[in-house]
């Protein structure tokens, strides 16, 4: 019989136990024996929990440990402590763990990806990007000598969802975002969305393994959506872009380059049109040219189904990994063009900029807020900037329009 423990029972592992509940024939006869949630570990003792449950539900860390000989155990509590301990504990045990915890991952993977190896067992984190599209085991199981030159894509189902919403159906932030937490997309503290953070675990969980190793948390830049405001997303869409938040890892000259931040995307990028809580990942690569995943980026059913699919994942492939000798292609910047917005005030100092630098503004648009104009730079500017995604060199240019404004270059 095999022993299953839950390490954390919210919208998540509570997702696990219903998926393993409901599909216990059909995994059993795939796995050749009996399946037993034997145990559920959770945090408040407080808390109402459904009167069906079928395994032995503790607070307690040691009457959990105690109570079976496990043989697989999902964590989805999240953060770092006491995640990392319990983790580790189980891996040094020889005990396979499967999470969803991408911050887990993206800190500390190294580390216990090494304590897996060395008691032979496996540290499965599917879950732990883009919820329910199976990204981690493509990358591990099929794309295993793929030279990739740059991933990017939406990673956050939760701000994708209150950007979708507040665009199409203009409702405000705060009412999106408690819709978002009710949903069970948020994290605990929703700030790790808003603010770009969960995104940025995923990225560099992905970029790890894309180009071979985990970048550190210095790495990769991070800007969230909270800086954003409505008049800059009005502008965007009347100029046809749809705003993102886009996190990108792809293989520079002498290093991996990284970011997370919100982008504008024309309307032929296919990341454009992944709405609502869909998340989307495009690979670039020399013989692969673009590969595109769409799916649920996160909610119970999509997550869980992950978590299972994982662990049965490693069951019928122990061996597959990506082969981290894989040579990375180069790849350059990957945008051209940037989004600058201004308030009415900052267009003098704006004009000047924009001469002194020599920078081509190709388009703009005034709402009574300010102005966003599209430049073609990608240096750091003393205004709200955001990148560009797609061509827009065929834009209208604006210096015959307006040379007496911009200068002609
Ligand atoms: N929600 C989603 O769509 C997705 C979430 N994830 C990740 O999955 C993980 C879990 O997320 P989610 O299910 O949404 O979170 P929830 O807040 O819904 O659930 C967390 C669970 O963990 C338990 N828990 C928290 N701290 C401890 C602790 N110290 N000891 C024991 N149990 C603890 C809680 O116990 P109690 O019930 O007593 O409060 C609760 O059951 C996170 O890492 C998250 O990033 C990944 C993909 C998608
Ligand atoms: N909070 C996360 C949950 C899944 O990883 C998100 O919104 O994407």
């Amino acid at each position: 019989m095999l022993q299953i423990g839950l390490i954390g029972f919210g919208t998540v592992g509570s997702g696990v136990y219903e998926r393993l509940t409901n599909t216990k024939e059909q995994l059993e006869q795939l796995l050749g024996e009996e399946i037993l949630i034997s145990a559920i570990l959770v945090k408040s003792r407080q808390k109402q929990r459904a009167a069906d449950i079928e395994a032995f539900v503790t607070t307690s860390w040691e009457e959990f440990c105690n109570s079976a000989e496990f043989d697989i155990i999902f964590e989805a509590i999240g953060g770092i402590e006491p995640a990392l301990s319990y983790t580790s504990k189980w891996l040094e045990k020889g005990v396979p763990v499967i999470t969803a915890n991408k911050k887990l991952v993206a800190e500390k993977g190294q580390l216990l990806e090494r304590l897996a190896d060395q008691h032979s067992t496996y540290y499965g984190y599917e879950a732990a990007v883009a919820g329910g599209i199976p990204i981690i085991n493509a990358l591990k199981g099929t794309l295993t000598t793929t030279p990739i030159s740059r991933i990017s894509g939406i990673l956050n189902g939760t701000t994708n969802y209150m950007l979708t919403e507040m665009i199409e159906n203009h409702r405000g932030f705060a009412d999106v975002l408690l819709e978002a937490q009710e949903l069970g997309y948020a994290e605990a503290d929703p700030t790790d969305d808003l603010e770009g953070f969960d995104a940025w675990y995923k990225i560099r969980i992905l970029s790890r393994l894309c180009f071979g190793s985990w970048p550190s948390s210095n790495e990769f830049s991070r800007k969230g959506v909270s800086t954003i405001k409505d008049w800059h997303v009005e502008i965007g869409e009347r100029l046809g872009f749809k705003l993102k938040l886009i996190a990108e890892a792809w293989q520079g000259e002498a290093k991996v380059n990284g970011s997370v931040t919100p982008a504008f995307l024309t309307q032929n990028e296919p990341l454009a049109s992944v709405r609502g809580v869909t998340n989307g990942i495009s690979i670039e690569g020399d013989s692969i040219n673009q590969l595109l995943f769409i799916g649920p980026g996160a909610g119970k059913e999509a997550t869980a189904n992950s978590m299972v699919e994982d662990f049965l994942f490693h069951e019928r492939t122990r061996h597959s990994q990506r082969s981290l000798g894989t040579k990375a292609e180069q790849r350059k910047e990957s945008f051209t063009h940037a989004f600058v917005f201004l308030t009415h005030a900052e267009r003098e100092i704006a004009l000047q900029w924009v001469k002194k630098n020599q920078i081509a503004v190709i388009d703009t648009f005034s709402h009574h807020e300010g102005e966003g104009w599209i430049i073609n730079s990608t240096d750091v500017t003393p205004f709200e900037t955001y990148p560009i995604y797609g061509d827009v060199s065929t834009r209208r240019r604006l210096e015959t329009i307006h040379s007496a404004q911009f200068g002609a270059f």
